[in-house]
């Protein structure tokens, strides 16, 4: 909960908080009674952080900012509608009461909803809190990659005009600003889904055209800057269409809650009504009756020609924790893969970052030469790079004479930390039946002739070796097998490479060809 000329801009390299000053209260700066409400809400501030303790009073009350005061109406202020709902609904009361503690005149507190001035945070923190407190079927969290060291630094934000959403979407997680068709840069490993996003942002009603677009890629690669600048682009245009960008997990969290509170109907009902719906994580989508709800939606949106975006981090027919009928729905549109950027994106990913960093300080400044290093060696995605990015600009404030080396130094951690290539099963099963001369239906067809049985055997086993997949899954992918025949499989293998030297070395290699 932040004293009322405070912006909080998140915990950083060393854990602290950085906050930088700007009025926030209706009142004037200067103002007496500004201090004495300061140091109220101060006061009931602490008494809050006392009640609820340090980890729930940073998820829901860290942003909180004391808006305005009258002498029996206290108005606290928020950055998103979400996090509004969520304390009128279970915190108001408390903080009332604290505040009537404090102040035995005041009769009421209320929450808005602040414009704020700076861009939107991604879809956060607040909202898989919720989730994993009302839905805890969602522990799998987003980002595997370093946290915004800096995001406390400035130039992490661009100017003004570009950080407000346009209009902020119906309902649901909110949008960042800052994701704009305009920052998002192109290449060839992104070029189709760029292509498909515009046009879908552009399209007018009833112009649908790939339905529903599937984007998908591994981590940090875009795929979330990618579905809001949609959403962005779709909101500022002026046919005014009706969008939902939601995440997954917020709409786990938000049937829940609504089936909790018998509103399930009036959800719905506002669902039902919206043009264009981008859901981003959906391998986060879990649970029978939540994935029930969602197949309805999608196919009442499909069926009525309503455009439907959605990510996740891996391809439709690979999203195995997924009801099949929603499965084969996602199935039925445009499924487009991202790859990884290369250098000359990577660079000017920084480039453009640098850019936006100096229009809020001129000052600022990062070598060419010391950018184009960094692009060269963080090659895993754009969010290790938007980590070395933050490094360096925090970094440079104090140690303006960067080298090279200090680069080196800073980024360690970072150089290389990208996931190896995603092997998938499919692409194991193609190798091994090219290799062996059998077609991908014989590996997985029931057929138990010694052709096809040794290299299914082999392609399950390396199906078990190369991929995070547990056997039940693999046993599926491979023609519903159950999972102790690919137990089975595995260990005969396992045996067979230990002594069969031809074996092993014709394991190697297909382990290459995968690879490739
Ligand atoms: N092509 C790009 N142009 C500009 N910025 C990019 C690009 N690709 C990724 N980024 C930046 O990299 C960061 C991570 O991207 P984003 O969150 O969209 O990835 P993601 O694919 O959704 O990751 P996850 O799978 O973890 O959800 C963001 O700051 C994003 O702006």
């Amino acid at each position: 909960m932040q004293a009322n000329t405070a912006t909080s801009v998140g915990a950083y390299a060393n854990g602290e908080s950085v906050l930088k000053a700007v009025p926030a209260s209706s009142e004037k700066p200067g103002d007496k009674s500004e201090t004495k409400h300061d140091a109220l809400f101060e006061r009931v501030s602490t008494r809050l952080k006392a009640q609820v303790g340090q980890d729930v009073f940073a998820s829901w009350f860290g942003r909180l900012k004391l808006h305005s005061y009258s002498k029996t109406v206290v108005r606290l202020s928020v950055p998103t509608t979400f996090l509004k709902s969520w304390i009128n609904n279970r915190y108001l009361e408390l903080i009332t009461s604290l505040f009537q503690q404090e102040e035995p005149e005041i009769l009421k507190v209320e929450i808005l909803v602040r414009t704020a001035t700076r861009g939107a945070r991604p879809v956060g923190v607040e909202e898989t809190a919720a989730i994993a407190d009302a839905a805890p079927v969602a522990q799998a969290r987003r980002s595997t990659g370093p946290q915004p060291i800096a995001q406390a630094v400035s130039g992490l934000t661009p100017p003004a005009p570009l950080r407000q959403p346009a209009q902020t979407p119906l309902f649901g997680s909110p949008l960042d600003a800052r994701y704009t068709f305009d920052s998002f840069v192109e290449g060839s490993s992104n070029r189709v889904a760029l292509a498909a996003a515009k046009t879908i942002a552009e399209a007018g009603a009833g112009a649908v055209r790939f339905n529903p677009l599937f984007i998908h890629s591994s981590v940090g690669l875009g795929k979330t800057h990618l579905l809001q600048a949609i959403a962005n682009a779709a909101l500022s245009s002026a046919r005014s269409p009706r969008v939902v960008y939601l995440t997954a997990e917020y709409f786990m969290w938000r049937f829940a809650t609504a089936i909790r509170d018998n509103d399930a109907l009036s959800l719905k009902e506002t669902l039902r009504n919206i043009d264009l719906l981008v859901i981003d994580d959906m391998q986060f989508l879990q649970g029978n009756s939540i994935q029930n709800e969602f197949c309805h939606l999608l196919n009442m949106l499909l069926d009525s020609a309503k455009q439907v975006v959605v990510a996740a981090d891996r391809a439709p027919w690979e999203l195995e924790s997924l009801d099949p009928r929603v499965r084969s729905r996602l199935q039925g549109g445009v499924a487009i893969e991202m790859e990884g950027p290369d250098y000359e994106m990577r660079l000017e990913i920084l480039q453009r970052r640098l850019e936006v960093a100096k229009q809020e300080d001129g000052s600022l400044d990062i070598p060419a030469e010391i950018l184009s290093h960094v692009a060269r060696n963080i090659t895993a995605s754009g969010r290790e790079l938007e980590g070395a990015f933050n490094q360096l600009l925090f970094r440079r404030t104090f140690e303006p004479q960067l080298t090279v080396e200090r680069v080196d130094e800073l980024l360690a951690h970072l150089v290389g930390a990208g996931e190896p290539r995603r092997v998938r099963i499919e692409d194991i099963q193609r190798v091994v039946a090219k290799h062996y001369n059998v077609s991908r239906q014989e590996l997985v067809s029931s057929r138990r002739t010694r052709v096809v049985v040794m290299p299914r055997q082999i392609a399950m086993y390396l199906s078990k070796t190369l991929t995070p997949r547990s056997f039940p899954e693999i046993g599926r992918r491979f023609g519903g097998r159950d999972h102790t025949t690919v137990l089975h499989a595995v260990r005969k293998i396992e045996d067979l490479v230990a002594s069969d030297t031809k074996l092993s070395h014709e394991i190697e290699l297909l382990k290459r060809l995968i690879n490739e």
